[in-house]
């Protein structure tokens, strides 16, 4: 299999320069309102630059390899601005965490209006199918009108998600994101499922933003759907090109950043020609605190395409730790350095 050669962000254009950089860095650390992957605050870094703001998040167990993508989408970000919208909001799921059924409706309570979809994690370690099946019925009692689908972020085998995915076929899911790990399991997943006459679509999200080809995915038609967000694909363009060379529909969906990058994602989601589906993009009503004072929620379902500017007191009282902040930069410039 070769690589398929994607255009990378700055590819003929004079990367910024690293001083700039670090001079226009500010790095906070946001408490959560509900566990997210394990964390309940969330650390992340905005860089500003000519063209505006842009938020460098990768989680902080990522190597300076996988952080340079995200790098390279904030600096896209803040040096080269967004590709021209093709429309001005941009329909949403609500995300419902790994809680218990009783905490189901305290969750959907943090999204404004009415709600539409909701994606609902699954197969998180140390809980079982009937947890997952309880918390997906919790979510169908409490939003009875919104569509569903689930994300297991390849919390499951190949047997796990055979009995899972049948289990929750009474839930009519829009589809399954990553219910298992790597191109070739979820290829030989949704084979499986066909052959047991279970239509639900599969979609890929690690398989996209964590191969070192995302398209493979596509090649050996291993999903459905295609999950894309903006900065570990290396910014709004390059995560363009690889849904055109797809020929998947995609799904856009947020890294748990704060309103800067959820900006920065609804660039993508608004340039890309189909939106089959909600977006993933209303993770900031997870979040207790944000970096904007008008932060960017879903109103009703959609999500309105518009500027943010972070707030100066905001990020004065939530700036990390001046040991946490040299780490940061200290990680910004191993990222940059694999940019070059
Ligand atoms: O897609 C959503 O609804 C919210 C975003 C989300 O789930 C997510 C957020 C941070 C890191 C990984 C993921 C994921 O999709 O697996
Ligand atoms: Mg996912």
């Amino acid at each position: 299999m070769t690589m398929v050669e994607l255009p990378a962000v700055f590819e003929g254009k004079e990367l910024p320069d690293l001083g700039e950089i670090l001079e226009n860095v500010r790095v906070v650390s946001l408490p959560m309102r509900v566990k997210f992957r394990g964390v309940t605050f969330r650390e992340t870094a905005l860089i500003q630059g000519p063209a505006g703001w842009g938020e460098f998040a990768p989680f902080l167990e990522y190597g300076p390899a996988e952080a340079s993508a995200w790098l390279a989408g904030a600096l896209e970000a803040a040096w080269l601005g967004y590709p021209e919208p093709l429309r001005d909001s941009i329909a949403l799921n609500a995300t419902v965490p790994a809680v218990a059924p009783e905490q189901v409706e305290q969750v959907l309570s943090n999204y404004r209006g009415e709600i539409r979809e909701v994606k609902i994690k699954v197969a998180e370690a140390g809980q079982t199918l009937e947890d997952d099946v309880a918390r997906v019925a919790a979510v169908a009692a409490a939003a009875p009108d919104a569509r569903l689908k689930i994300d297991a972020n390849q919390g499951w085998n190949h047997e796990q998600a055979l009995e899972a995915l049948t289990r929750l076929e009474e839930f009519d899911l829009l589809y399954a994101e990553q219910p298992v790990a790597s191109v070739e399991g979820l290829a030989r997943l949704r084979e499986a499922l066909r052959q047991r006459g279970i239509s639900t679509p599969i979609a890929a999200d690690e398989s996209v933003r964590k191969a070192e080809d995302p398209l493979r995915v596509a090649e050996l038609g291993a999903a459905d759907v295609l999950i894309v967000k903006a900065a570990p694909l290396g910014g709004v363009r390059r995560a363009l090109a690889i849904v055109e060379k797809s020929g998947l529909p995609a799904v856009v969906s947020s890294a748990l950043e704060s309103s800067v990058g959820i900006r920065t994602g609804a660039a993508l989601a608004a340039s890309l020609p189909e939106l089959p589906f909600g977006c993933g993009l209303g993770t900031v009503s997870l979040m207790k605190a944000d970096t904007v004072q008008d932060s960017l929620v879903a109103e009703n379902g959609y999500l309105p395409l518009r500027d943010v500017t972070p707030d100066s007191v905001l990020l004065e009282n939530l700036a990390v730790s001046a040991e946490r902040l040299h780490w940061w930069r200290e990680r910004i410039k191993k990222a940059y350095e694999q940019l070059k």
